[in-house]
């Protein structure tokens, strides 16, 4: 078992980078909850992130929207760059960051307005100056929900199924114009039938977008992702810290893993 992420098995460098994460610790007041992160997420591709309970899977990927800015115990060491921008320096606009870089959360979370205006609300407010029908009808169907709520656009967002709340979330989220999606465990409060959908949503959004999904599920990560990085907790020291064991392509993690920690953990023994 290895802590040290220089030494961790790495992504393919030939792809182009949209986020690099450098040496990156996370603490929650003392607690250090992310060890030493060093991982690549290429562009239009989707990369999972899977791990045990605690291993701060969702904590690493709230950092690349700042959203855990918001959290006031927070503390970050480390790099991340956006492009090669440093995503934590002082003149960056975290409103900004969050607008390129949206997030799909695990509950699906529609604003208590119509359709139409959970997809116009956001883009209002980011300033969109353009034919906001069009805008919805096309987040809509970037989203593989425009047949199913076209004749109901007034009606609540909060009137459809769990499924469709959570594709309209994404075309909310699809409709600021972002560069990255990133996806936290968004099927685990889906049925299977919707979890297929999203999916299937997610499998198409690559072309557009990059992708990075957090999942316990690791059929959907096989199903889903392009790149895996498998997380674990360090008990040793008496915490839980968090640290990256392995980060390959999605074939090679699930059917060649290099750790014997990865084995163990896509094989089911522990987590
Ligand atoms: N706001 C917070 N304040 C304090 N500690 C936090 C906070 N959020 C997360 N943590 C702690 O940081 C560690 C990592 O949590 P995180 O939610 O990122 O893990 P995870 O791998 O996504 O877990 P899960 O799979 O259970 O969602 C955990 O020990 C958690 O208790």
């Amino acid at each position: 078992m290895t802590t040290d992420l220089h030494k961790a098995d790495s992504a393919d460098t030939s792809l182009d980078t949209v986020l690099r994460t450098e040496g990156v610790n996370v603490y929650y007041g003392k607690f250090l909850a992310l060890k030493d992160i060093w991982l690549d997420i290429p562009k239009n591709q989707v990369t999972a992130f899977i791990g045990p309970s605690g291993c701060g899977k969702s904590t690493l990927l709230r950092c690349y929207n700042r959203l855990n800015d918001l959290i006031e115990i927070f503390r970050a060491e480390g790099k991340i760059y956006y492009y090669g921008e440093n995503l934590y320096a002082p003149e960056i606009d975290p409103v900004e960051v969050r607008r390129r870089i949206g997030m799909v959360f695990q509950k699906p979370n529609p604003f208590p307005k119509s359709i139409y205006d959970n997809i116009a609300f956001g883009a209002k407010i980011n300033g969109y100056k353009g034919d906001m029908d069009e805008l919805v009808e096309r987040s809509l169907r970037q989203a593989a929900l425009w047949d199913e709520v076209k004749d109901k656009l007034r009606q609540s967002g909060l009137s459809i199924s769990g499924g469709q709340q959570q594709r309209l979330c994404i075309a909310r989220a699809v409709a600021t114009q972002p560069d990255v999606i990133l996806m936290d465990e968004p099927c685990s409060a889906l049925d299977p039938i919707s979890t297929l959908q999203v999916e299937e949503l997610i499998h198409q959004l690559k072309k557009q977008y990059t992708v990075v999904i957090v999942t316990h599920n690791m059929q959907q990560a096989s199903r889903v992702s392009d790149m895996t990085a498998f997380f674990n907790v360090n008990t040793s020291e008496g915490g839980r810290t968090g640290y990256l064991v392995e980060y390959d392509h999605t074939e090679s993690i699930f059917q060649n893993p290099k750790q014997q920690a990865t084995q163990e953990y896509i094989s089911g023994r522990f987590g």
